[in-house]
């Protein structure tokens, strides 16, 4: 079954006017009556076309919390009843409503998905009980965790608890585990509430420009129900995720701390992205291990359902950011899970283990169910599910003696019916105990058929077969389980056992202390390809410490001072009227040849006006270093975006997407400021470079003559006397105090980038 993915337009702020919206849901022709499953968004190139991403359900700024609920989550809870774990997440943008889902406000209409779940688990736990005349019963717990700046903390815990590192995660039979977590029994709903409201207030929450109450990490709640009858208990698990929204920071005018959560927060938003396109590419690697946030959702991987709540804001100021989002989604509705049941454990076991009535729970070898592949694994309504389904309750299932096949649905085409038939955990562990238990009655069928006194086997009722195998595939997982105990306690005996694990600390602590040094230097690279340069720099900064010999990253520290420095330079020669009557008769001339008498645009065209071959020239000259950027070849070539390059037709969903706001790989850019930002970049760069004509340029200007510096294009005597003076003052008189980049030329007095533009163009190489 693939992950369900609907999406949910919040209504307008009151900052923001019906003017700017420009999300809309729209029907398809195949949905049903009164409801929608696509949403509508202008191509940002392109007012006048439109792209169309379809889900399993819109829903526009009208839908209540109740009815997301109702549609969305309530068919879920009977699933959890059945014995399959669910897993809800909200994704979007920060500031579109993840938490008002999930949460959501205090009043009754108000109340999110997750207390609404809550409500409903008890109503039908109660339901079931009733029944059942109380034979079977049903308990709730939960655990409630964030992972914040990739490290995970229990949310039961006050802050001033915390360890550093956090709590560890480990993989236990293929599901991601946190060690350690609190978990607490809570019998109501209003107990419920208490304690998840407690813990809330734990949470890392803070104002940014974008959301005065923005979560600043990912919270995991987890409610395990645990259904015990006399003979079984079947525990399923229910886990709602209010994922922490992504975020551009040249929009929420974050500080260093809300910075470092933002990087954080990015970086483990486009693991996610990394996965589910990875997933929807087939690749071999998923690089769930890259963030604890994949590694804990493990979409895709996990079993049970998944249903995701893709949050989107309708207006303009978020149009590149949903557009991202939507594509986000819209590869993940492609994902496959494996629909996979959680058996129950049968209590005989604890009887063995010493007789006291402990809970599932309480052994650990228990916390994780034997799963079990399920017949079904397709795309399909998750209401549809239980109807497709016969599955014995309480009675355990009749195997015959030959080796089963496992049964092939028709359409076993899709990748999860594969995947559920090459993976070991997932060829039934039913059928693995089967085969056990075969296995072991082998010698006893063969020893009863020579018996003539014992009834034939055939001739048992269905029903002592059945209690026979119960009972044998009992003794069996029983012995496993006091084998497992007894070599566990031979082989480490308890000093060995602390050796370990003070070797385990301080492996942990020395990865912790490279893991955050590691974790400053991809937020200083997600800083720098976002054009953040004073973010990445700081970062940069902090990174030191952690590789103290790190030459190469002291000298990209130094080169990004530079950078900036130069963009400043930049920034505040343009917004300088004119200095010169040359310069200013140039730029009168330019402004007059495009109607724009912008400084940005003069400069540009000014650009525009040299020949390409100082650009090419440049490249081919141009170091490779991975930190200081290539200026771009041709500076006169608009900015182009991954958008631009992707054409698209109306009422299509782009072929090739824009890339997420977070992609490291693709910045996303289309924003005019970003625009002007990365012409400033480019020209900074430029500044930098050495290329054939700046040495040329240098060379005359560093012979110190007047009568060969006042010939450049933009230079007079006078200017070039300056330059002269300009140069002898370098070094405190020194004689042979030079200047070495056109950096430098324009930082001398008098000069500026406007006329060291100029005397560059004058020259030819
Ligand atoms: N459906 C809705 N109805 C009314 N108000 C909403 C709705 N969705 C969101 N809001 C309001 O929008 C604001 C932002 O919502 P919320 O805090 O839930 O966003 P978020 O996506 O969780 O942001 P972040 O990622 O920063 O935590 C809040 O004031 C919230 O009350």
């Amino acid at each position: 079954m693939s992950v369900r993915v609907v999406a949910r337009i919040r209504p307008l702020l009151k900052a923001e006017t019906q003017a700017d919206t420009i999300v809309t849901s729209a029907s398809s022709p195949s949905d049903k009556k009164d409801s929608r499953t696509i949403v509508r968004i202008p191509n940002p190139k392109n007012e006048f076309e439109a792209y169309s991403f379809q889900f399993n359900n819109v829903y526009g700024q009208e839908a209540t919390q109740a009815q997301i609920f109702d549609d969305e989550v309530a068919p879920t809870v009977k699933h959890l009843f059945k014995g399959f774990d669910v897993t809800l997440f909200a994704y979007g943008v920060t500031g579109t409503g993840k938490t008002h889902t999930m949460r959501g406000g205090k009043s009754l209409a108000d109340r999110g998905v997750i207390p609404r779940m809550l409500s409903s688990i008890y109503r039908r736990a109660r339901k079931i009980e009733k029944d059942s005349s109380s034979e079977t019963q049903v308990a709730v717990s939960m655990s409630y965790y964030e992972i914040y700046n990739d490290r995970v903390y229990d949310l039961f815990e006050p802050p001033e608890k915390r360890t550093l590192a956090g709590l560890p995660i480990r993989d236990n039979n293929g599901k991601t585990v946190v060690c350690g977590l609190t978990e607490k029994p809570c019998t109501t709903l209003k107990e419920f509430e208490q304690l998840y409201d407690q813990a809330n207030l734990n949470r890392s929450t803070s104002a940014t420009k974008l959301n005065a109450h923005s979560s600043r990490s990912h919270a995991v709640l987890c409610v395990k129900v645990s259904q015990t009858t006399d003979d079984e208990t079947r525990v399923s698990t229910a886990s709602a995720i209010d994922l922490a929204g992504s975020e551009d920071n040249r929009r929420t005018d974050n500080n260093k701390e809300r910075l470092v959560e933002s990087a954080s927060i990015n970086k483990s938003l486009f693991v996610l992205a990394q996965c589910v396109e990875a997933i929807s590419k087939k690749q071999a690697r998923i690089p769930y291990r890259e963030s604890k946030m994949t590694r804990i959702l493990s979409l895709g991987q996990n079993n049970g359902l998944t249903v995701m709540i893709l949050n989107l804001a309708p207006v303009r100021s978020y149009h590149l950011d949903t557009l991202s989002s939507l594509n986000f989604a819209n590869r993940t509705k492609k994902i496959e899970v494996n629909e996979i049941e959680n058996l129950p454990i049968f209590r005989e076991l604890e009887g063995k283990k010493g007789d006291t009535k402990t809970s599932a729970t309480a052994i650990p070898s228990m916390n994780r169910q034997p799963l079990r592949p399920k017949i079904l694994s397709q795309n399909s309504h998750l209401k549809e599910v239980g109807s497709t389904t016969t599955k014995p309750t309480k009675s355990f299932p009749v195997y015959s003696d030959k080796p089963k096949a496992i049964q092939k649905p028709a359409n076993l085409a899709n990748i999860s019916q594969q995947r559920a038939l090459v993976r070991e955990p997932l060829k039934s562990p039913k059928r693995t105990s089967s085969e056990a238990m075969i296995t072991s009655n082998k010698p006893a069928k063969h020893a009863r058929l020579n018996e003539p006194n014992k009834p034939a086997e055939t001739s048992l009722s269905k029903d002592a077969i059945e209690a026979l195998i119960a009972r044998k595939v009992s003794e069996a997982l029983a012995e496993r389980v006091d084998q497992t105990n007894v070599s566990a306690g031979d082989v480490i005996s308890d000093e060995v056992q602390k050796r370990l694990e003070a070797l385990e600390k301080r492996v942990e602590g020395h990865e912790t202390e490279r893991a955050e040094g590691l974790q400053y230097l991809l937020m200083a690279k997600q800083h720098q390809v976002r054009g953040e340069d004073a973010s990445a720099l700081k970062m940069y900064q902090l990174s030191l410490p952690h590789f103290p010999d790190n030459q190469k990253l002291v000298r990209k520290v130094a080169g990004l001072q530079e950078r900036i420095a130069a963009k400043q330079l930049v920034k505040r020669s343009l917004s300088r009227p004119m200095p010169t009557c040359d310069q200013g008769i140039e730029a009168v001339k330019l402004a007059d040849a495009v109607g724009a008498p912008k400084a940005s645009n003069t400069r540009r065209l000014q650009l525009d006006e040299q020949d390409e071959t100082f650009h090419e020239a440049q490249d081919e000259e141009q170091e490779e270093d991975d930190f200081i950027y290539r200026p771009r070849t041709k500076l006169r070539k608009p900015v182009h975006t991954k958008l631009n390059r992707s054409a698209v037709t109306p009422s299509a969903p782009p072929s090739q997407p824009p890339p997420p706001p977070f992609d490291l790989g693709q910045p996303a850019t289309t924003y005019n400021e970003e625009a002007e930002d990365s012409e400033e970049e480019e020209f900074a760069s430029a500044l930098m470079a050495q290329t054939p004509r700046t040495k040329y340029l240098l060379k005359i200007i560093n012979t110190k003559d007047v009568s060969q510096i006042k010939l450049l294009k933009g230079v007079g005597s006078k200017k070039a006397e300056a330059i002269v003076n300009s140069i002898c003052d370098l070094d405190d008189g020194n004689e042979e105090a030079r200047v070495t980049s056109l950096l430098e030329l324009g930082k001398l007095k008098g000069v500026g980038v406007k006329t060291v533009e100029n005397m560059r163009s004058g020259i030819t190489v």
